[in-house]
């Protein structure tokens, strides 16, 4: 079997669809995709194309090396999104070759079913509490939401009452029966992170996500050593090589690589075998959609340390379109009290309605994340 095409189709509401032909008319979907960056990443696939048409398909490990060594530069958010919805295409074609899904070839089942959480209150953290009633009503009982709005380097304490009062409310109005992480969305600076951490700590929050921006990756461990609240990171680190350090260093109680970010399955699957050797928690980022989070759903379900899972279900980017609108096989992705079942069709086990993300890909918007300014002006982290 050889690899024949390459075919990108940018969508709404921010993502990017890859379809990988071959001669023997078996296809595999993959999503690679940086939110905001989707045409630079679209031109990364179809340059590293170049060491893929005429290929076997078959040779997931050998590509996947050929295109993170043989060009030399190598990591970074858009040659490891380009290769991670590549690698994610190649296990698809590898499954429906087989006739098996994906976590049938990585060793089979670890687990009968993987909890997911909903996002809730938006960029600007808000309405929380009707946001959380509504997901309850569906079920739901795990949440994450931002932490802050713009945040300086150092910040007054209303700002931080702010916070934590929204935080506060949450845990005053539905207890112990819901748990929640809390995204510092790398909006807080190390030193109000530690200030924040503190403040938060009699709430007891699931996790804190991105305490610090990934560049101030060394203050994890400081940061881990002041506080009881496990601290989340990995949405914006994009290869084994880049966990290796912090997990060196140590500091973080659950990891979070973006299956469409770092690398895709192959890579993902070493980085979660690397935090279960250093007793760390799985809980891969996903706030994109159908084949990010299916390649998510692969990896947890092989992975023994996986324990949480993102999934992009009503969240607040999903403009224009929503997780399923692109599925045939919509059922195959219920949530029932926000549990999953593993997907169980060949390959990544999602049914593309190739005419629908053919006809959105007409109207797809060029999305960018909002550009937000302190009030003196100068650029605050969003
Ligand atoms: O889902 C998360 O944890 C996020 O922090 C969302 C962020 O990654 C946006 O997708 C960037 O555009
Ligand atoms: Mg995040």
């Amino acid at each position: 079997m050889k690899i024949t095409r390459l075919t990108t189709y940018r969508v709404p509401p921010r993502w990017m669809l890859l379809k990988i032909e071959t001669d023997e008319g078996v296809t595999g979907w993959g999503e690679p995709v940086i939110e905001g960056r989707a045409r630079t990443v679209e031109a990364a696939v179809h340059e590293l194309s170049d060491y893929l048409v005429g290929r076997d398909p078959a040779r997931i490990n050998d590509l996947w090396q050929t295109m993170y060594r043989a060009g030399f530069y190598r990591g970074g958010p858009i040659l490891m999104s380009a290769i991670a919805g590549i690698d994610q295409a190649l296990w698809d074609i590898k499954g429906k070759v087989l006739g098996q899904p994906v976590y049938e070839l990585l060793g089979g089942l670890v687990r009968d079913r993987m909890k997911t959480y909903s996002w809730v209150g938006g960029d600007r953290p808000a309405e929380l509490i009707a946001g959380i009633a509504a997901l309850r009503e569906a079920g739901f009982d795990t949440f994450k939401m931002n932490g802050t709005e713009e945040l300086g380097i150092v910040d007054n304490a209303r700002k931080v009452d702010q916070a934590v009062a929204r935080v506060a409310e949450v845990r005053a109005k539905f207890g112990y029966e819901i748990e929640f992480g809390v995204d510092f969305h790398g909006r807080v600076s190390a030193p109000m992170a530690k200030v924040l951490l503190r403040e938060l700590e009699p709430y007891r929050p699931l996790f804190v996500e991105e305490p610090v921006l990934a560049e101030q990756d060394e203050y994890y461990r400081t940061l881990s050593d002041a506080t009881s609240i496990p601290l989340a990171a990995g949405e914006r680190m994009y290869s084994r090589f880049d966990f290796k350090r912090v997990f060196d260093r140590g500091g973080l109680a659950i990891v979070q690589p973006d299956l469409s970010h770092a690398g895709g399955i192959t890579e993902c699957v070493k980085i979660a075998a690397m935090a279960e050797a250093h007793d760390i928690a799985l809980a891969p980022h996903c706030p994109l959609g159908p084949v990010a989070l299916a390649s998510c759903l692969h990896v947890d379900f092989v992975a023994h340390n996986a324990v949480l899972q993102e999934q992009s279900m009503g969240i607040h980017y999903n403009q224009g379109a929503d997780l399923l609108d692109y599925v045939k096989n919509k059922d195959d992705f219920r949530l029932s009290g926000g549990w999953i079942r593993p997907l169980t069709k060949p390959g990544l086990g999602v049914e593309i309605d190739e005419e629908r993300v053919i006809e959105a890909s007409r109207t797809a918007p060029d999305w960018r994340n909002p550009v937000w300014r302190h009030a003196d002006g100068s650029i605050a982290e969003w």
